[in-house]
């Protein structure tokens, strides 16, 4: 195949799963700085509180120090919480709307594109900024941000944080942890599920912040339904099937199409999230024939979809390391996907595929969620620099590894699982790289458990490591990306949108070193339209009767090249 990327293939198995998007606060090289990169607190905040602590830098346990801007504030914190669909969000922003200046903070880039698109249309100029984005608008004093993105060193009148449970999150939770310490802002608006309630009033019991709680009831009903789904061929309008593998998504969406009376959009997490967008308004538009969508629990937070009734193909999922049963959040969250308020289908309904599955669904709902009993923490990378410099080693594995293991923490809180940083870091380490390259080439949001994403990232830390340059010609030929004419070849295009995505986030981070950012966005994006067409084509192939309103894909490709 002409990609290199495609021809030197790493055994995934030498790799543990990958950490979502940006786990860390990005940073910045020193030589090309970028004002819409934050970085944690500054570096000569924590030697002065290092020094009054004997330099004891694996002294993790007064996180809230690390952010002095904040603590010269005294906030006030709104806990709105509630079942999901019971308007937190709503609230939230109706306050984010009528401030003079302010950001909102979600976990999902989708959620953060909604958000912006809704102030922008209320006419209130909002930037949309996540790891590779920046969608920047004249004279916009708010932002819509994924989480990661959050800047601690601006001053706001009002910020959001959005699905705040997900502070207990082992990869990503310890950004939600930076984002509720470290903002500044007058007012905070914190949303989420009543379950983290206790664990945030105590980590904001030392910050001398003013904190309210306001409790929400869900707006419309949710029925779980007594009687399973049985046969697809009892499959409706509105119903979104739930499973938890790609391999069953497209199974699925193959039996629902084969009954000949629906199409379905899909939506799960390695599809690229402008494709994402598209399916969900694809099954969210009427006048579409895609009226069944099947999707993972990449549905499952905050966002708004006209489901009538959820039906789970399974209650187990792989996590990972082993098939274990969902959660009782997890069930909550995504049943509670079904009957929006102010949605086609008010009245939600909630079932499974299989009966025996019903009992566990109608337990889930019935129970309340555990109370989380701690956050997500990791070390800013001043920390890791300092201790570097303390040990005379510049090898980030060793610096991270033991930094970790002599870490102290408060009862509160958690170290972050850290399995894909020390891998991405045996890696970079053997390369003459500095430590900050080294940190910034392990918190890139590297699918490490991808093969061609993978190696789409050595590629491009070596070619740094030689030359300080990386094209993407190198590595990359436009010809490589066409329409997938199967279920392998379409997964190896998901592949490559993560490499091109890989370099506009990196691009972002070292903009003399990743010269084609435009290149990557452009081919990044014919990636999405021809996963897209695929996936248009293959609805055709099974009900051969969709006539989804498009434009043809070759005008969209010339569209897109004029533009770039
Ligand atoms: N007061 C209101 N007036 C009109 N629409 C509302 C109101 N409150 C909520 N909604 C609408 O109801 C739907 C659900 O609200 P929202 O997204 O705020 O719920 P949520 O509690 O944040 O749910 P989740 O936990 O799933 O994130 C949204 O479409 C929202 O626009
Ligand atoms: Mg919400």
């Amino acid at each position: 195949m002409a990609c290199s990327l495609l021809r030197q293939r790493l055994s995934s198995s030498s790799f543990v799963p990958a950490l979502v998007e940006t786990i860390v606060s990005p940073t910045h090289c020193k030589k090309n700085l970028n004002p819409h990169l934050y970085f944690w607190s500054g570096i000569r905040f924590i030697s002065s509180h290092c020094s009054s602590a004997k330099l004891n830098l694996t002294d993790l346990t007064c996180p809230h120090t690390w952010y002095p801007n904040a603590r010269r504030k005294r906030r006030s914190i709104f806990l709105h919480v509630g079942p999901t669909n019971s308007g937190k969000t709503y609230t939230a922003l109706k306050r984010l709307e009528t401030s003079s200046s302010g950001i909102y903070c979600g976990p999902l880039r989708l959620l953060a594109w909604e958000v912006a698109q809704r102030l922008n249309k209320a006419n209130i100029p909002c930037n949309l900024i996540t790891g590779q984005e920046r969608d920047e608008i004249n004279g916009a004093r708010h932002s819509s941000l994924t989480v990661e993105m959050a800047d601690v060193t601006t001053e706001y009148e009002c910020a959001v944080i959005d699905e705040i449970q997900m502070v207990g999150c082992k990869t990503r939770g310890f950004s939600f942890t930076r984002a509720l310490l470290g903002i500044c802002s007058d007012e905070l608006h914190v949303c989420g599920d009543p379950a983290a309630v206790p664990l945030i009033q105590r980590m904001l019991e030392v910050t001398g912040d003013v904190v309210k709680v306001q409790y929400y009831d869900r707006l419309s009903p949710l029925i779980p339904l007594h009687y399973s789904l049985g046969s697809f061929s009892n499959i409706k309008t509105g119903d979104c099937v739930v499973t938890f593998s790609r391999r069953e998504i497209y199974r699925l969406k193959k039996k629902v199409e084969n009954g000949g009376k629906h199409l379905c959009s899909v939506v799960y997490g390695s599809l690229p999230p402008e494709t994402r967008t598209k399916q969900a308004s694809m099954f969210n538009d009427e006048t579409s024939e895609f009226d069944v969508l099947v999707a993972s629990d990449a549905i499952g937070m905050g966002l708004n979809l006209n489901i009538s009734r959820i039906v789970f193909s399974t209650l187990r999922k792989f996590d990972g390391a082993y098939t274990r049963d969902l959660t009782i959040p997890e069930v909550k969250q995504i049943a509670g996907r079904a009957g929006r308020y102010g949605s086609k289908f008010p009245i939600g309904e909630v079932t499974c595929l299989n009966a025996e599955d019903l009992p566990l669904l109608h337990s889930s709902l019935e129970s309340s969620s555990p109370d989380l009993e701690q956050a997500g923490l990791f070390p800013t990378f001043d920390l890791l620099s300092l201790y570097s410099r303390h040990h005379s080693t510049s090898n980030f594995y060793l610096v991270l590894e033991q930094f970790l293991e002599k870490a102290k923490l408060s009862p509160d809180y958690f170290i972050a699982d850290c399995d894909h940083v020390l891998k991405v870091g045996a890696i970079v380490d053997k390369l003459p790289l500095g430590l900050r390259e080294k940190y910034l080439f392990c918190i890139s949001p590297v699918d490490i458990d991808d093969d061609i994403s993978a190696q789409g990232l050595i590629q491009f830390a070596e070619n740094y490591a030689k030359k300080g340059l990386v094209r993407l010609h190198e590595i990359f030929t436009p010809e490589t990306v066409v329409l997938p004419k199967s279920d392998g070849s379409l997964k190896e295009l998901e592949s490559i949108h993560k490499v091109l995505d890989l370099y506009v986030w990196l691009s972002f981070r070292m903009e003399e070193s990743f010269p084609d950012r435009e290149l990557a966005s452009s081919q990044k994006a014919i990636c999405s339209l021809l996963i897209e067409e695929f996936l248009e084509r293959l609805g055709w192939q099974r009900g051969g009767k969709a006539s989804y309103k498009r434009i043809p894909l070759n005008l969209q490709r010339e569209h897109l090249l004029c533009n770039n």
